[in-house]
């Protein structure tokens, strides 16, 4: 066990946000929506510590010993071990929004081919279909459902800056995709972030079929 954890974190409590990371990696993994160790996932555990991935591991094959804790600036607590490279995009999403409790990034090819195709026009613009009502706050097909997509970078702050502008301008935000790279999504719930990238996959896959048959 490479964790310590703080005295007002207890064992069982970490050891149910591992376990529900792992089962929900390994359901994605199946999937084929984390190729080659790609793709990142946390739990918030409390107000301030989120449990995330270790960088570089196999998502369908996780355990216990492949999940660490974090603060909210995403700095490892108790333990040695390296944190998801891309942790400050998690611990920027628990610190805007206090309800959310799961983030779920994935590298799909639906995803990642949709990245680069809407990338000339800064977003996809989702319109008329049924299943946006799964995104939470969406009551119906008629309303417009704006997913952006910010350019790739290996520097995690440049990613943190374009979504707090995109947020601190006042446009929704449900979801985001990194051009060439994948997606990011989240919910109050394992059930409702699964909800988000689930229907956002199929959404995104739709739009790319439009284009093909078009
Ligand atoms: C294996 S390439 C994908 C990575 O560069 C990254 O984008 C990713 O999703 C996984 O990084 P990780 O540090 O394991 O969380
Ligand atoms: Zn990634």
């Amino acid at each position: 066990m490479h964790q310590k954890l703080p005295d007002t974190i207890p064992a069982t409590l970490f050891a149910a946000r591992a376990d529900a990371i792992a089962d929900a990696a390994r359901e994605l993994a199946l999937a084929g929506w984390t190729p080659a160790t790609s793709s990142n996932f946390s739990m918030r555990v409390d107000a301030d510590h989120a449990a995330i991935t270790i960088s570089g591991r196999d998502k369908g094959k996780l355990g216990r010993d492949d999940i660490m804790l974090v603060d909210m600036q995403g700095l490892a607590v108790g333990t040695d071990a390296r944190p998801s490279a891309e942790t400050a995009l998690h611990t920027q999403v628990y610190r805007r929004w206090p309800e959310a409790q799961v983030v779920l990034h994935t590298h799909s090819r639906t995803q990642s081919v949709a990245s680069r195709l809407f990338a000339q026009d800064g977003a996809v613009r989702l319109e008329g279909w049924e299943l946006q009502k799964a995104i939470t706050g969406h009551t119906t097909h008629e309303s417009v459902l704006e997913i952006p997509v910010f350019p790739n970078t290996q520097h995690m702050p440049e990613l943190v800056e374009r979504v707090d502008a995109w947020l601190d301008a006042g446009k929704p935000l449900a979801a985001y995709l990194i051009n060439g790279h994948g997606i990011y999504t989240w919910g109050r719930d394992m059930a409702e972030a699964r909800r988000h990238l689930e229907a956002l996959e199929f959404l995104l896959g739709c739009e790319l079929d439009l284009r093909a048959y078009s």
